[in-house]
């Protein structure tokens, strides 16, 4: 049995009356590349937005490398928060340089790698970038950091399909080269399906179903399906 990194018991969070977390019950394993899956508004923001400790649980227990979030806590996570932007007056090369300042961790030399590989320059101003240019230099700014929990909400959106694919295998590489917990949410699942070894689909604030993504596709078919049988 793996460690476990994130550890949710009971947890809730309500905004007004409302729930938009409730009864959250998951448990992340060390080392994971973990898909947060499920229809729009089912909490899955508000879930990473916890795990920065941005957002506090109004109830229940959470731990995240073995701590209860808080700044301090966020020195190991990488966290890409859903449409992030970066400042519009700097220039590619700017925005590594600042990232370098900026976070701990922060390995410039994989950043400049990463760059290229997503097809984007050093003198590309951030300014005027289309906004999956956009989202691929704020997918790399992350991806360059050496921390141990990546937490990417939605990185692949205004991604067009041939960069995403490219970028999808990529980032198969290079999980599997590194010793990093991996929190994803994303829609696009068919297209991201081998990404992940872990899987956490979520329901009205709630997770409905979770497990190793290898088991859950033997017992019910693709994650597609799993998709379609919880929520069609
Ligand atoms: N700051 C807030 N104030 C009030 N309600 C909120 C706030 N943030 C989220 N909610 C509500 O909480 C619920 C869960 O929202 P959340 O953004 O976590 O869903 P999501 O699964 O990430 O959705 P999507 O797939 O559309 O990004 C929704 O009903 C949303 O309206």
């Amino acid at each position: 049995m793996s460690k476990v990194v994130i550890q949710a018991d009971d947890v809730f969070k309500k905004y007004g009356s409302r729930n938009a977390i409730q009864h959250l019950n998951v448990s992340i394993p060390e080392f994971s590349v973990t898909a947060i899956l499920g229809p729009n508004g089912a909490g899955k923001s508000t879930f990473m937005r916890m795990i920065t400790g941005m957002v506090k649980p109004s109830a229940g227990n959470l731990t995240v490398l073995d701590q209860t979030p808080a700044w301090e806590v966020n020195r190991s996570i990488a966290y890409l928060p859903d449409r992030a932007r970066w400042y519009g007056n700097h220039r590619v090369g700017q925005a590594i340089e600042w990232a370098t300042n900026l976070h701990p961790g922060f390995n410039a030399e994989r950043a400049w790698e990463l760059m290229k590989s997503f097809g984007l320059d050093a003198a590309t101003p951030v300014e005027g970038m289309s906004r999956g240019q956009e989202a691929r230099l704020m997918l790399a700014l992350c991806l360059a950091r050496d921390v141990p929990l990546l937490v990417l909400d939605e990185p692949f959106s205004g991604i067009d399909m041939i960069s995403r694919e490219k970028i999808i295998a990529a980032l198969i590489d290079s999980f599997s080269e590194r010793q990093q917990t991996v929190l994803i949410s994303t829609h696009e699942i068919a297209e991201t399906e081998s990404l992940f070894d872990h899987a956490v689909f979520f329901q009205e604030g709630t997770a409905v179903l979770s497990g190793d993504v290898e088991r859950l596709r033997a017992e019910r078919g693709s994650m597609q399906n799993i998709y379609r049988q919880l929520y069609g």
